[in-house]
């Protein structure tokens, strides 16, 4: 027989593992309907005692009420933005300035390739494994609390899943609208005689910077982690993709179709495949983004002024306009 406590705990790690494979490994174990029933009954037992309240419960996602502003929050590891490559030769160059910097260099090279995300870059950080603040990239040094309103997104776990949480960590990543839950909204604004959105992009911005957290929670907003800004208490892997790899392990999602590419071949051949596969992935990319893996190199390689000089975002073409 178990306390109410018990039961409450029990639930609450219970939907904390089927967000998991839902939102991050993308397979569910249960269908959605048992995942609803499953909620709805630790909201009500949660009503009916609420001495056992707790704010990183998996219930607790939208805020109270809505804000009269944004404050303001410093990032403490500036944001940086990306340089940009429009061609092979571009980026033949990037790599080249690379070689001549690093002098002897490994061979192959390994680059940690993705998708660019055409989003909104954020941070959010956990301290001891719960979520208590997130912001926006701002200028890079400076952006806005959206605390309320990342924590409406259902794919960014309000808790990490691990038992030895770090003390403070920062993960960065894209937050984005997929195509589908885009065109859904604009039908809605439409039917309601409200403005619609030009693109997913402006719609994830117009969604972020919301005051009221329950109209952000209406719309259908996802994020994928790119990266690690502040960690404390933890030892980080040595190379990106391993990173990314550990960043999904504790519950943060990360783009599938992230992989390693070896040489400058790989690497063009990992852009083009993007670019084909651009048109059915559901989701927006401008372009690829394409790292060096190796952290140490990355860190003697460091940052020209704005943008590292370990990574590029190899763009595509603009796109003609859609006209919505
Ligand atoms: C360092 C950095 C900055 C911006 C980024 C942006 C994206 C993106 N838009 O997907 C991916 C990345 O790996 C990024 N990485």
């Amino acid at each position: 027989e178990q306390t109410f406590a018990q039961q409450i705990e029990q639930l609450r790690q219970t939907l904390r593992y089927h967000e998991y494979q839902y939102h991050v490994l993308d397979e569910p174990k249960i269908p959605d309907a048992e995942y609803d029933r499953l909620f709805h009954q630790l909201k009500a037992l949660e009503q009916a005692h609420p001495e056992f309240a707790d704010s990183h419960s998996p219930t607790q996602r939208v805020g109270a009420k809505p804000l009269a502003g944004f404050a303001q929050v410093t990032h403490e590891i500036p944001m940086l933005s990306l340089d940009n490559a429009f061609s092979d030769e571009e980026f033949n160059a990037f790599v080249k300035r690379i070689q001549d910097r690093l002098g002897v260099l490994p061979e192959p090279l390994t680059f940690c390739c993705e998708p660019k995300l055409d989003g909104l870059a954020v941070s959010i950080l956990y301290e001891n494994g719960v979520l208590t603040q997130a912001a926006t990239r701002g200028d890079g040094t400076t952006g806005e609390d959206i605390t309320a309103n990342i924590r409406t997104i259902r794919n960014i776990p309000l808790q990490l899943l691990t038992d030895n949480p770090p003390a403070r960590l920062e993960v960065r990543g894209e937050v984005f609208m997929p195509q589908a839950g885009f065109e859904k909204l604009n039908e809605m604004a439409l039917a309601k005689g409200e403005k619609t959105f030009a693109n997913p992009r402006n719609a994830a911005a117009g969604s972020l910077r919301q005051l009221d957290p329950k109209i952000t929670r209406q719309r259908p907003l996802m994020l994928n982690a790119y990266g690690i800004g502040v960690a404390e208490g933890v030892l980080l892997p040595d190379t990106h993709f391993a990173r990314l790899q550990w960043l999904k392990s504790i519950g943060i999602p990360v783009n599938k179709e992230i992989e390693l590419c070896n040489g400058v071949e790989n690497v063009l051949k990992f852009y083009r495949t993007m670019a084909e596969k651009r048109p059915h992935l559901g989701y927006d990319i401008d372009g690829t983004v394409l790292k060096i893996n190796d952290i140490a190199l990355q860190e003697q390689l460091g940052f020209i002024s704005k943008a590292p000089r370990w990574a590029i975002a190899y763009k595509f073409p603009a796109q003609e306009e859609l006209t919505v």
